[in-house]
């Protein structure tokens, strides 16, 4: 089985950038109820996907005051435990982030290392890949930051 994941955040002053469990240098962070890491967000709706699941709302609802601030690791890691209690091993994820800034892939290894952990897979079944939307559209106007997202179980 495999699912399909998209999320989007805007940038915030005065908040940390926080992308695959990383805090990234950067001059404003995203916004969110939870560190608004977009990244975990989309991979936690592709996983959600393949197991046939409700989405991340679902789960964590939006402004839930136990939800206020959590990494979204933890997000992750009840996407593993879904799995597990469903008899099912998530065989890779792979997310394309769309960011203008900043540069996210010095980052990469760092990020697969945090989301492999908290999947329970190897970090060499996590694909992390970035690109701009060429100064296009919100992000190109560096409004915020998209992810999409992919996974598969077996
Ligand atoms: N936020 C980003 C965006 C891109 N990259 C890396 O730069 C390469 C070129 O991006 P273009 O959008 O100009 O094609 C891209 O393949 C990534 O390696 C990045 O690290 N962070
Ligand atoms: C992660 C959750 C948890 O309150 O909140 P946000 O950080 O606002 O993120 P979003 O992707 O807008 O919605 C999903 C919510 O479940």
């Amino acid at each position: 089985m495999v699912g399909i994941g998209y999320d989007v955040h805007r940038f915030k002053e005065g908040r940390p950038l926080v992308l695959g469990g990383v805090t990234i240098p950067h001059t404003h962070g995203l916004d969110g109820h939870s560190d608004a890491d977009v990244l975990c967000h989309a991979l936690a709706d592709a996983v959600l996907g393949a197991l046939g699941q409700p989405d991340i709302g679902f789960f964590f609802p939006p402004g839930d005051p136990t939800c206020a601030g959590i990494s979204s690791l933890k997000i992750l890691e009840k996407c593993r435990d879904l799995a597990a209690e469903a008899g099912v091993s998530i065989v890779n994820v792979d997310a394309t982030l769309v960011a203008e800034v900043p540069k996210v892939l010095p980052h990469r290894e760092a990020m697969r290392q945090n989301i492999g952990a908290a999947l329970g897979i190897a970090p060499q079944r996590v694909g992390i890949k970035a690109t701009t939307n060429e100064t296009m559209g919100f992000v190109g106007r560096r409004e915020g930051i998209a992810a999409m997202a992919v996974a598969q179980v077996a």
